[in-house]
């Protein structure tokens, strides 16, 4: 029998941010192990026209869940939606939710953040940095509460080269950031963020660190461990392989240069890609809980989630193998074929992005014109050469991550515990994984039929016919230009010319002669 498993009967948990990607990773898995669970209580905002429910139902009848409602088929009665806005005071949580969650909740798992790189920094300090406090002490209030799981980044340090599992204080308290956000005007604090999150590259970064810190100053006489999982990717085995759902981090990139979108990207083929699937993320979480919970360790444990340091992986290696698949399994209806390649300085980065992006987009929008469609393909290729640059500084870096804490809690795991909820990324085959990771992104994503195929590999065909059908004409074009010009043009021409013609009448003439 597993402990773990065994650890999350009965009881009452809350998961914040359960309808994002890991969330929804984590209460499957919860669910399908620990199905005498009481409840799992999540905050969930009203979205895009869809109450709770109806947010609720997609979430429990998509595919992630299949597996569960065999183990569990009454989990629609274990889930408790609760409506709430992590950017609201309290919540904007009813009073009857409010006394509910303070009696019953065990333990929380606290995942909601908002993961945008681009972020105003007033959003996103209320999200994830002053919403962490309220949570911490609406957690104070709870009096059954066992264990508060916080979910950072790895890259919440990524102005550091080594990161220890440790925190790292930032120069302004975070007090002080959350006070001045609410008298600061948005001209002011544009003014002041490049100053605040100083070698940081984004708001984001700079407000899970700003959070960790929050979690180490509020934690009172709470159960307090912090995960910082790397750059989470589709799941590597449960509950099946390359699940995935948003394009959050490689995802989208993956997407592009499968649509033939991404011909080049600025990146260090040798550079680590620290990147962690989501069902080991999710099982480090829940045996985290546990530990947390029912060894009450005396301060508040760090545990990297990572891969580098244990079985890395690069860059160059994993984008080889992503255009590899896409050879045997390519997506439906690909703007050009997938070929991409690596730029390494800004001038290259630049004429490709001028030559492979920009220019294929012009001239597509050009035939839209022609043909009386809207043009698109511009604004997408901007929107995609954006998105780029934002993540341009994480794959041009390589990060070592210490992993102590998170290989100790490992050996403290019974063989069934390991099994059950293994976060051993040694044993994880990138190759196979990241081909999974690619059918996953066609299959659950895209949700593109695998019966569409041929029919996939038949327009790339064409693609590839009209790519040197295009480029003779270009060369042709560029020739007659050319020789209209030049007089060496002209004469290496004739030369040419005069060179086949006598080529071949020795070719005729010898024939005759055998015959
Ligand atoms: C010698 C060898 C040769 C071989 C060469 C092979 C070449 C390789 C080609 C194969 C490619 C394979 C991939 C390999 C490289 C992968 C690199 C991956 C880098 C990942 C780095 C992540 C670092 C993460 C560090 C921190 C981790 C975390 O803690 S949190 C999670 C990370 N958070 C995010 O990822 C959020 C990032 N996104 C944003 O911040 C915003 O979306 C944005 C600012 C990027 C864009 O904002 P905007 O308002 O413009 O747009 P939005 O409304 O969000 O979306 C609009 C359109 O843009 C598309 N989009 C959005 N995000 C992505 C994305 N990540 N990738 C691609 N496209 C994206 C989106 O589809 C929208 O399109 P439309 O809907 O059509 O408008
Ligand atoms: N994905 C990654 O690569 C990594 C993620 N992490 C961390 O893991 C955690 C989960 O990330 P991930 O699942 O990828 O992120 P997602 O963006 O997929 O999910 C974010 C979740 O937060 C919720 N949320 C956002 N704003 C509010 C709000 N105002 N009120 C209530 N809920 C809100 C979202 O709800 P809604 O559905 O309503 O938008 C969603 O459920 C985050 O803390 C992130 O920092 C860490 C490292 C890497």
């Amino acid at each position: 029998m597993s402990m773990i498993a065994d650890f999350y009967g009965g009881k009452s948990i809350l998961i914040t941010g359960a309808t994002g990607f890991l969330g929804k990773v984590l209460m499957e898995k919860l669910f399908r192990t620990s199905p005498d669970l009481r409840v799992i209580y999540i905050l969930v905002r009203p979205k895009a026209g869809q109450t709770l429910q109806q947010r609720v139902f997609q979430i429990l009848n998509s595919k992630l869940f299949e597996k569960v409602k065999e183990v569990c088929p009454n989990v629609h009665e274990k889930i408790r939606a609760i409506s709430a806005d992590l950017n609201q005071n309290d919540f904007a949580i009813s009073k009857e939710d409010m006394q509910e969650l303070l009696s019953y909740t065990n333990i929380i798992f606290h995942c909601a953040a908002t993961v945008r790189f681009d972020d105003h920094l007033r959003h996103a300090v209320q999200l994830n940095v002053t919403a962490t406090q309220q949570l911490l002490l609406m957690a104070s209030q709870m009096p059954n509460l066992e264990a508060f799981i916080h979910i950072s980044t790895a890259f919440s340090n990524c102005n550091l080269k080594h990161i220890d599992e440790v925190i790292y204080p930032c120069p302004v308290e975070p007090k002080k950031i959350i006070d001045s956000m609410e008298w600061l005007d948005d001209a002011i604090i544009d003014e002041i963020t490049p100053k605040l999150i100083g070698d940081r590259p984004n708001t984001y970064t700079y407000t899970k660190a700003l959070g960790e810190m929050v979690v180490q100053q509020e934690s009172g006489k709470l159960n307090i461990a912090i995960i910082r999982p790397s750059i989470v990717g589709a799941t590597w085995q449960e509950p099946f392989p390359g699940w995935v759902d948003n394009i959050n981090g490689p995802t989208g990139l993956i997407v592009a240069a499968g649509k033939g979108f991404l011909r080049s990207i600025r990146a260090t083929p040798m550079a680590v890609a620290d990147l962690i699937p989501a069902d080991i993320v999710v099982n480090l979480t829940l045996a985290v809980g546990w530990y947390t919970a029912v060894h009450r360790p005396k301060s508040t444990l760090i545990y990297h989630c990572t891969s580098g340091s244990l079985n890395p992986c690069n860059w160059g290696k994993m984008g080889i193998q992503v255009l590899a698949t896409f050879e045997k399994i390519p997506l439906e209806r690909a703007f050009r074929r997938p070929k991409a390649d690596f730029t390494t300085n800004n001038v290259t980065t630049q004429y490709w992005n001028a030559v492979s992006h920009r220019a294929p987009a012009i001239i597509y929008d050009f035939y839209l014109r022609l043909t009386g469609r809207k043009p698109r393909m511009t604004k997408l290729m901007n929107r995609l050469l954006r998105t780029l640059s934002m993540l341009e500084y994480f794959i041009n870096r390589s990060w070592e991550w210490s992993t102590y804490n998170t290989e100790m809690l490992m050996s403290k795991l019974s063989p069934e515990d390991q099994r059950v909820f293994n976060f051993d990324v040694r044993q994880l085959n990138w190759l196979e994984y990241i081909e999974n990771y690619v059918l996953g992104v066609k299959k659950y994503l895209l949700k593109e039929d695998m019966a569409g195929i041929p029919e996939a590999k038949q327009h790339l065909k064409r693609l590839r016919n009209i790519h040197y059908l295009f480029n003779t004409a270009l060369f042709l074009i560029a020739w007659r230009l050319l020789i209209a010009r030049s007089q060496v043009a002209r004469n290496v021409w004739f030369f040419i010319v005069s060179f086949c013609y006598k080529f071949l009448s020795y070719f005729r003439a010898s024939s005759t002669l055998k015959v």
